[in-house]
């Protein structure tokens, strides 16, 4: 095992779209992705987001569709109502990129400035929402029946239509995910159309052409020497998971299960909280509202979910169909090709089956938010998943804000910057 003193502290880069991945790479890496230049091109203004997503063409084809179906002018919330929703959801992760682009389509949708003034100038309607968004951001496992009939049931004032619902829901979660995103793979802010160094009429190429920043020394021979040791021993791991034939009771299981959980806790280093900016606080309500973690004796601990009692496929689905049935086609597809997405690659090497490593990191986010699925053996995720992938997992998919450079670059230091790019609904993790 490697002393933490040991791994080098790495520096941001100064510019590209992302601060962890240098722009050269991206460039390189997306080469190797045939389909990656005509997605981009495809995008009219493809923003730092699309350009790291572009990393992944399959994907960022669901995620556009996705996103221009919520965006687009038809539908039952008027389109000013969206943008300001997806910049209520994005300020509870506090994520100032959505915030700074949502005001200006607000703006640029007809909506009414005084509302960007904070929340309180926004009509009650919105403002009913603040409970379902904090929940849905940091604790959904608190959602209750109660939570949505108070805002549909026929007293209610002003009242939600399920179709208007609905949809500020889907708004909320895409918001809350591309937030983790965002922060996970430290995308930068995109340039003002009035400062000088990028030009907005510059394409994408042209914007990830820039000089590439100061590149840190190549690590020497040992350190090279040990990480391709590792990605070994990780295959080796993977073989030995998949091989494995032993049977565990449901005891066992749910015991194995719950270790998982509680180790958990320890991953995020604890930092002190600073104070929201003005320009996120004013649509915050309630701050110190974060996610909760799973404590073994804690009263107010988040309940345990069996994936098997409420799951996307066998629940969500239907009742969206009904009520949104285009976005319900749209997610199942971005959930289905996120499932099916590999290169069969790892770090140096091709060919090989990833479906174990992948099912663990999928498993393992779905853990830290209390959902377990009762055929998985819990000790794979144990088994696979390293401590420093866990703690960057982790803080991108529960508190989001606080990834940093350092997170992101201990872990996988043998992999492809494009195997790494990670989302914190728990799905891009190639
Ligand atoms: C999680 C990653 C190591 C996945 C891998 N790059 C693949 O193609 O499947």
């Amino acid at each position: 095992m490697k002393e933490e003193s040991a791994v080098e502290v790495p520096q941001p880069l100064p510019s590209g779209p992302s601060a962890f991945i240098p722009a050269q790479v991206i460039l390189d890496e997306g080469a190797r992705q045939e389909v990656m230049t005509d997605t981009l091109l495809s995008v009219s203004h493809a923003d730092h987001i699309a350009t790291i997503m572009g990393l992944h063409p399959a994907y960022l084809g669901c995620f556009l569709r996705t996103q221009n179906a919520l965006l687009q002018p038809d539908g039952p919330l008027p389109l000013p109502w969206r943008h300001y929703i997806i910049i209520m959801a994005s300020a509870r992760h506090q994520c100032s990129y959505l915030v700074k682009l949502h005001s200006s389509a607000f703006q640029l949708a007809g909506g009414d400035e005084s509302w960007l003034r904070g929340l309180h100038c926004a009509p009650p309607k919105i403002q009913r929402l603040q409970t379902l968004n904090k929940l849905l951001a940091h604790r959904p496992w608190l959602i209750t029946q109660e939570h949505i009939q108070e805002l549909v049931c026929p007293g209610a004032d002003p009242r939600w239509s399920l179709a208007e619902l609905i949809q500020a829901v889907v708004l909320m979660s895409h918001a809350h995910s591309l937030a983790s995103f965002i922060w996970g793979c430290g995308i930068h802010p995109e340039p003002d159309s009035t400062a000088e160094q990028h030009p907005p009429s510059a394409s994408p190429a042209e914007r990830l052409a820039q000089p590439p920043p100061p590149q840190r020394e190549d690590p020497n021979r040992q350190e090279w020497t040990e990480a391709v040791n590792e990605v070994q021993l990780l295959m080796e791991k993977m073989m030995l998971v998949q091989q494995q034939e032993e049977e565990f009771t449901p005891e066992e299981m749910v015991t194995r299960f719950e270790r998982e959980r509680t180790e958990s806790i320890l991953e995020p280093a604890e930092v002190v909280r600073a104070a929201l900016p003005d320009s996120i606080s004013r649509f915050v309500q309630d701050p110190d509202f974060i996610y909760q973690d799973f404590s073994p004796r804690g009263e107010q601990s988040p309940p345990t979910m069996r994936a098997q009692d409420y799951s996307w496929e066998d629940h969500g689905f239907s009742l969206m169909n009904r009520l949104y049935g285009e976005m319900a086609q749209l997610l199942d597809e971005k959930f289905q090709v996120v499932c099916a997405l590999t290169y069969h690659t790892m770090a140096m090497h091709t060919h090989v089956d990833t479906s174990t490593l992948r099912k663990a990191l999928w498993n393992y986010i779905h853990c830290i938010y209390g959902i377990r699925h009762d055929d998985y053996d819990y000790g794979e995720v144990n088994q696979l998943l390293e401590r420093s992938l866990k703690v960057f997992v982790k803080t991108a998919a529960c508190h989001p804000e606080k990834t940093t450079l350092r997170m992101y670059s201990s872990f996988w230091r043998q992999f492809l910057h494009s195997e790494k790019v990670c989302n914190g609904e728990g799905i891009i993790y190639f």
